[in-house]
């Protein structure tokens, strides 16, 4: 149970600003996360890191010297937004190019990707590594699709210390490949954890059995057992990842760093009692270790979780494992102190202006608004029942995503129309914010929707059906294109076709705008049902495809529920 927070939405927020005020030698605060408060060595790369927080110290406890230069932190276990990605990737610049790396989440794919695509637009060499350890999240001919768990420290440390020693960004990233491709983890569960102010954990193993192979944000295990003795789980997870030594590694003699992680409420001890026996083994194993870790490196709010992570070490990344680091929530040797960094040097992000508009165009802004404002609405009243859709075979978070991204548009797009914004430029900044709050797969493509709608609707013109078509397949263009998800993939890719087609359909027979939107409500709600049937090809469900079998597609119900709640606002806008 998480016991100790105010305002639960605060939380994370609240906890970023204390873990900076226990830190000022290490790190500042900027936009989005954190970076180094210490100064790099001017054109080194920049190792950025990030994922959603509740994983203390990943991420943001793992920046300082010899480790890296900048995390990104997002809302509890949801990706942070490529704005957030971009703002601190810029505050962590040293002139030597920007390595992102993160753990394999769609989210974090698609905002770490996007901001890439700044950064790059901006003349800052960017390339992204991704962590793909846990072996349970996919089979080795789908090593790519694996999620990044505890083995996000081993490929964070070795692209760290490549860049302390001046390499490259291309060489830098060769590294971070070769580190992931060489660590492997494997995790249990006994109890989930609870998100702060909620009633009940993620999930619940029942009492003496013990979850195998489950994802590090609730996502359920891929079997269960009883729990076995502190040895018995010693040899499952040996045996487990002995079973997948990475290619080219012969066992007799081989070097390997074991890294036993406590997910959030396993103590100390019982980790020492486990990893007593993990050692034994892996030396039976013939295996040389080198500077194991014990502790909590990878966390999970208060889950009750043991993970084993094994990093195979050549002659090349040795070096890098045991260099010198010292960070908040990790240290080894002695690193020479590096000068402190003047917050005026760090370069932050600001907002954007606001372009002209017609008065047409402001007028059917407040008709946005109003838009914004059912939508955030019928998400409110619905939220509940999202996060349950979610929680099947996803992380449970749907429902508080979207309204936490909805919330955050309107306000955005309220202050934008105060501005003298017209409709594009009111969308754009509800997608914008909506993305920077929310993050999450949800907060990118809705970004992606909204911006795309505000490209058709523009800054000059009054509304049309044809020209809200247009917006509406603009949108579905552009998610496809971002997402790479298509039809059938049990995305809202799958109500968003049928829902533009229907709609363009119904623009060229000449129909009004509420005529067409009318009608092609229906088809798209008929669609969000008809997701029930579909086994997930992308994201979270993923790994869990056949659990969601009989279950829709969350952000499909989503997406069918705002566009019939839209229809009475349209109605209101063809009245005036
Ligand atoms: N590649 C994709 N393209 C379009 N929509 C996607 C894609 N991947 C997932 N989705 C949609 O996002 C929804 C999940 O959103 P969210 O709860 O924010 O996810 P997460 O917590 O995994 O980041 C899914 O139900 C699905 O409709
Ligand atoms: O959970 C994470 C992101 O999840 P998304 O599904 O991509 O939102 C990850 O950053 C680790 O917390």
């Amino acid at each position: 149970m998480t016991r100790l927070f105010n305002d639960p939405s605060d939380f994370p927020e609240e906890a970023r600003l204390g873990l900076v005020a226990a830190h000022r030698d290490k790190l500042m605060a900027v936009p989005g996360g954190v970076v180094r408060s210490t100064r790099s060595q001017p054109g080194s790369v920049a190792v950025v890191v990030g994922g959603g927080s509740g994983h203390y110290p990943t991420f943001a406890g793992l920046v300082g010297q010899g480790l890296a230069h900048g995390a990104v932190m997002g809302n509890l276990f949801c990706s942070p937004s490529a704005q957030q990605v971009y703002s601190v990737a810029k505050a962590a610049n040293n002139g030597g190019g920007v390595l992102l790396s993160f753990g394999n989440y769609a989210g974090d794919v698609l905002h770490f990707g996007e901001a890439r695509e700044r950064l790059i637009a901006d003349g800052i060499p960017c390339e992204i590594v991704l962590v793909t350890d846990d072996v349970a999240s996919a089979p080795l001919a789908e090593i790519d699709k694996r999620r990044g768990i505890a083995g996000d420290l081993t490929v964070f440390k070795a692209a760290a210390a490549a860049a302390e020693k001046g390499l490259s960004l291309e060489e830098v990233v060769q590294v971070a490949k070769e580190a992931n491709r060489c660590t492997r983890s494997f995790g249990v569960a006994f109890e989930g954890c609870t998100l702060p102010g909620a009633a009940d954990s993620l999930f619940h193993v029942p009492e003496g059995r013990m979850a195998i192979g489950l994802g590090i944000h609730g996502e359920p295990g891929i079997s269960e057992t009883d729990i076995p003795t502190a040895d018995g789980l010693a040899e499952i997870l040996v045996g487990r990842l002995l079973e997948e030594v990475p290619d080219g590694i012969r066992l007799q003699g081989a070097r390997v760093a074991p890294i036993l992680n406590g997910l959030g409420t396993v103590k100390y001890e019982e980790l020492f009692v486990i990893y007593r026996k993990v050692d034994e083994l892996l030396q039976d194993a013939g295996l040389i270790i080198v500077e194991p870790d014990v502790g909590e490196l990878v966390t999970s709010l208060d889950m009750a979780g043991v993970s084993l992570t094994l990093f195979w070490l050549d002659k090349d990344m040795e070096p890098l494992w045991t260099a010198a680091a010292d960070a908040p929530g990790y240290r080894k040797g002695s690193v020479t102190p590096a000068q402190a960094l003047d917050p005026a040097e760090v370069e932050v992000v600001t907002q954007d202006e606001i372009p002209e508009a017609s008065d047409a165009s402001r007028k059917l802004a407040c008709g946005v608004v109003e838009a914004l404002e059912v939508l955030a609405n019928t998400v409110n009243e619905n939220c509940e029942m999202l996060g349950q859709i979610d929680a099947v075979a996803g992380d449970g978070d749907h429902g508080i995503g979207m309204q936490r991204g909805s919330r955050a548009a309107l306000e955005a797009a309220k202050e934008a129309l105060n501005g003298g914004a017209g409709a594009e430029t009111v969308l754009q900044w509800a997608g914008k914010r909506w993305s920077d709050e929310a993050g999450g797969t949800s907060g990118a493509i809705w970004r992606v929707i909204l911006k795309a709608m505000g490209e058709s609707l523009g800054n000059e013109k009054p509304l049309s059906g044809q020209r809200l078509a247009a917006g509406v397949v603009n949108a579905r263009q552009q998610v496809m294109a971002f997402g790479k998800a298509e039809l059938g993939d049990k995305t809202l890719v799958d109500v968003l076709v049928p829902f533009a087609d229907a709609l363009a359909w119904e623009a060229e027979q000449g129909q009004e705008a509420l005529a067409c939107w009318e009608s092609a409500a229906r088809i798209a709600s008929e669609a969000a049902e008809a997701t029930r049937q579909l086994i997930p090809r992308v994201g979270r469900a993923r790994p869990l495809a056949e659990k969601s079998v009989g279950t829709p597609d969350a952000g499909s119900v989503s997406l069918a529920l705002i566009i019939q709640a839209l229809i009475p606002v349209l109605k209101k806008c063809q009245a005036n």
